[in-house]
């Protein structure tokens, strides 16, 4: 009999502050034809989501979602209404059909000073309005992989705390990031598959995923043969035929990750 079917690799891509507003639009209508045809997005093998900025995310929405890729913003409001000049609150976000909202990002920690505590705030904000917290964690400077493994199930038990919904748990060592080069598959599937048993162990967070971030590109999956559930991808997704090549490897089975809750 054959097994359980394998969860699907979910492949996100933030595009930071990169692109204008045409190029992000330009961009997300080649996305939407490589998820309208390509076989791992079709036959339901990859989901995707794109994190635009805030102002492109309803006209991406209408060119993205009718092809399946989610949407969700770059970073969300620790409070839903008021007066919070220059912030974005959840209920707007999923009024507008946001389904993601990333938190924690290592550029917001570094450059905006945001801390543990209102990340934590960020993440609970996103859960109490129904949109899934991607929450990026991850050393700042390079360490070896138990080392590093211990440090960041640490982190992700601090800042998810008492919260309670799905999360894609994003590991994005603060060193490969913007880096030439992603994290060594070793050192990545050893986090990620400590980030995996601890949210097994924790039932409140079931459905949740653990993926991977930093410099990820093409051939990132082959190698990680299935010790992670997706990847996180930046730079390396401005090109959309790279999209494209991460899409083809999916479709092999030597890459499909184990069922996974
Ligand atoms: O930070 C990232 C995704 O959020 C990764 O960015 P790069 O792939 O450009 O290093």
């Amino acid at each position: 009999m054959p097994g359980p079917a394998p969860s699907p690799v979910l492949l996100g891509v933030s595009l930071k502050m990169y692109f204008g507003h045409h190029q992000t639009l330009n961009w997300s209508r080649r996305i939407a034809a490589l998820a309208e045809h390509h076989p791992a997005v079709t036959s339901g093998a990859a989901r995707l989501f794109v994190l635009p900025a805030f102002p492109a995310l309803v006209p991406a929405t209408g060119i993205l979602a009718p092809y399946g890729v989610a949407l969700g913003a770059q970073d969300i409001a620790t409070e839903d209404s008021g007066p919070y000049t220059g912030e974005v609150g959840g209920p707007l976000l999923r009024e507008i059909g946001c389904r993601y909202a990333e938190v924690g990002h290592a550029e917001r920690r570094r450059l905006y000073g945001e801390g543990d505590t209102v990340v934590a705030a960020k993440t609970a904000a996103a859960l109490r309005n129904g949109l899934t917290p991607v929450l990026c964690v991850g050393e700042r400077d390079e360490a070896d992989p138990a080392d590093a493994a211990a440090r960041t199930v640490a982190e992700a038990e601090r800042l998810l705390g008492g919260l309670e919904g799905a999360v894609v748990l994003a590991y994005e060592p603060q060193w490969a990031i913007g880096a030439p080069e992603p994290a060594s598959a070793d050192h990545i599937a050893t986090v990620c598959t400590a980030l995996r048993g601890w949210l097994d162990s924790r039932p409140r967070h079931a459905g949740s995923t653990v993926i991977y971030g930093g410099s990820a590109g093409p051939g990132l999956l082959t190698r990680l043969a299935g010790a992670v559930e997706g990847l996180f991808l930046g730079r390396f997704a401005h090109d959309p035929a790279n999209v494209g090549a991460i899409l083809d490897e999916i479709r092999s089975p030597a890459t499909t990750p184990a069922a996974v809750a």
